[in-house]
């Protein structure tokens, strides 16, 4: 095979463009093979991997620095920079991340998992490259979905005043993870198809080769200066960066020739590139929005699996139904349609529905808007891309008060996707905020009830649930529920369990049926359930969460009490002040002693060891 040759992107420059097309291949082929026992992020991947060859054959890396937005897409980038060898290991723990990772690689130029940060990046690494006095290029690849998002955007601005040396690839595949939205999006789609272009190609393709590849070429470049000229109109010129396509981004040999040019220009210069998100791969091509990123498949047979019925499928049937019962109802999402839950919805509800792209804070703003004029907002975002949104949060929502509801997944730790996709800071970034409130169900039933309710309580109310699958709600039904109440799920004689969402669980598990050993669903956050807290002092307390420890729920349990003046016993399960890398949920509430074994060591050190135990 060409890649066993290849150990770093050095070896890159010794191949012939005919190897370079098989290498392609191969990558392809071993992209494939690992994300079907892994899962992960395959079509873009797979769409990106004549784009990472034609970079790093033109490129010196790591000397030069060739960022990726997200870094979803970056697996052939892995295989050529010295990793192939692990690369069985991706997102597994203790492997390969499924992102770049700066202290994974020296290749790896940013940390990434959350879109749009590409751009500003590389600008600091320009302005530091010209202040050191050091000569090498900076080049930030990034998608046209992460260019919604407003990081990059703002980051272009800055980018064309500055007019720093940089080269910005824009990777158009016209999809985010579901189709890509936004006028930008819109405009890059007519620039790809605007009529003249076609003929210009059309004619210059099978008139000009066969008469003078020389004035072939001529017309070609001149076609290029038409396209400069005509596109003065072209945003990126009035960002000030000088913009180059659209040009074929799996055509290997005409992107090598492209970028030399491109890498000796002074200034900033965008490429527009366009590819076929699943490039080579018949199912990705044709899906790429579930072969975005699938768990494992059949690489000879490969068919959509099931993942079961999940927290965020009983959301969207929730809101589907509550739409039909609420006229007011208007659900938002951030580019996580599918993530969320809300193909159904969006299908039955379109009028009713907004996909803001990859911008969380004008999700939460435009929720804002919404309220403000009397609408009943429900913002359905992922834990970890809140923290995109906290100021909005806070500013546009909270100061008045106003009655938008977020419907927060991927609470607690996620898995495969590692530290920048766990949700592990919500309760303690939101819990400080006045007015918003914060609950968490105990299953879809629970989920329904609160969504409902909190269209009546007004104000701005959280409600979090895990990346999990969860037993279906039976549809038409609301249950009533004691808003700010927890409740009893079993009861003990010298201790209590506070737990909620997925900890509640392990904490069933972990009482079994000791009668010394009792389990309180505290499925509200902020307001906590004082009244019942009060009660619950005068016996051993333990709370479980699965979220950072600082700030968390058992922080706001601690704080009660002191405040109230009661002094039970308390252990607090949460995670430790540091991040989770990649792993597998169950091991890694295992790591973090929040699993039912982890319970049962506190009751052990509380004196309540397991009945068999005595
Ligand atoms: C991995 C992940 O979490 C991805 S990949 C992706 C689509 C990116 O589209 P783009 O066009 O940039 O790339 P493409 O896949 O090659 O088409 C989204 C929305 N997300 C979720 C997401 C949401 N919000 C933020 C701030 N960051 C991320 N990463
Ligand atoms: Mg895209």
């Amino acid at each position: 095979m060409i890649l066993d040759k290849v150990n770093s992107p050095e070896d890159l420059k010794a191949l012939s463009l005919e190897e370079l097309l098989v290498l392609a291949e191969e990558i392809r082929s071993e992209i494939i093979r690992v994300t079907a026992q892994n899962g992960g992020h395959l079509a873009s991947s797979l769409g990106a991997v004549e784009l990472i060859l034609a970079l790093h054959r033109v490129f010196h890396s790591p000397k030069d620095k060739i960022l990726f937005d997200v870094g979803h897409q970056a697996y052939a980038h892995k295989l050529v920079t010295g990793r192939k060898d692990r690369f069985h290991t991706l997102r597994l723990e203790g492997g390969l991340s499924g992102f770049t990772k700066v202290s994974e690689s020296p290749h790896d130029a940013i940390t990434v998992g959350h879109a749009s940060t590409s751009l500003a990046n590389a600008l600091g690494m320009a302005l530091a490259r010209d202040l050191l006095g050091e000569d090498h290029h900076v080049v930030a690849v990034i998608g046209d979905g992460a260019l919604t998002g407003g990081m990059a955007l703002a980051a272009l601005n800055k980018i064309g005043e500055l007019g720093k040396r940089m080269l910005i690839i824009l990777n158009d595949n016209e999809m985010s993870i579901s189709e890509n939205v936004g006028a930008l999006n819109r405009y890059f789609k007519e620039l790809q198809i605007r009529k003249w272009v076609q003929d210009m190609e059309k004619l210059g393709k099978n008139v000009l080769e066969h008469i003078s590849p020389r004035l072939f070429g001529l017309v070609d470049r001149a076609k290029e200066a038409a396209k400069l000229l005509l596109h003065q109109e072209n945003p990126f010129y009035a960002w000030g960066i000088r913009y180059v396509g659209p040009v074929n981004g799996h055509d290997l040999k005409g992107l090598i020739h492209i970028l030399e040019h491109l890498k000796e220009l002074e200034g900033p210069t965008l490429l527009h590139v366009v590819t076929q998100k699943g490039k080579g791969y018949k199912v990705a091509e044709a899906d790429p929005i579930y072969w975005h990123g699938p768990p494992g498949f059949d690489p000879k047979k490969p068919e959509k699996v099931s993942k079961g019925y999940s927290w965020s499928q009983a959301f969207g049937d929730a809101v589907t139904e509550l739409a039909r019962l609420e006229p007011r109802l208007f659900v938002i999402t951030p580019a996580m349609r599918e993530g969320s839950g809300l193909v159904r919805y969006s299908t039955e509800h379109p009028e009713r529905y907004l996909d803001v792209g990859i911008c969380e804070d004008v999700a939460v703003t435009t929720a804002a808007g919404l309220a403000l004029k009397g609408m009943r907002p429900i913002v359905a975002i992922y834990s970890t891309f809140l923290q995109r949104a906290y100021d909005q949060v806070i500013h546009d929502v909270a100061i008045e008060n106003l009655p938008v509801v977020f419907a927060i997944d991927r609470a607690g730790l996620v898995g495969a996707d590692g530290a920048t996709h766990h949700g592990v800071f919500d309760i303690a970034f939101l819990r400080t905020v006045p007015n918003l409130q914060i609950a968490a169900p105990k299953d879809a039933l629970e989920l329904r009830a609160m969504l409902k309710k909190a269209l009546e309580v007004g104000g701005p109310v959280a409600i979090r649930y895990p990346r999990d699958n969860v037993e279906r709600a039976p549809e038409g039904v609301w249950p009533e529920i004691p808003w700010g109440k927890w409740e009893v799920l079993k009861e003990g004689r010298e201790v209590y369990l506070l737990a909620f969402g997925k900890t509640l669980r392990y904490a069933l598990e972990a009482a079994g049926e000791d009668p010394r050993v009792g389990v309180v669903n505290a499925r509200f956050l902020k307001p906590l359930d004082r009244e019942m807290l009060a009660w619950l002092a005068g016996y051993k307390l333990i709370t479980v969460e699965d979220h950072q420890g600082m700030g968390g729920f058992g922080s706001a349990v601690l704080e009660a009490l002191n405040e109230m003046g009661l002094k039970p016993e308390v252990r607090v399960l949460a995670l430790p002040d540091r991040f989770f890398e990649h792993g597998a949920i169950p091991s890694l509430h295992r790591q973090a002693g929040i699993d039912a074994e982890g319970i049962r060591r506190a009751l052990r050190e509380m004196g309540v060891a397991p009945v068999h135990e005595r």
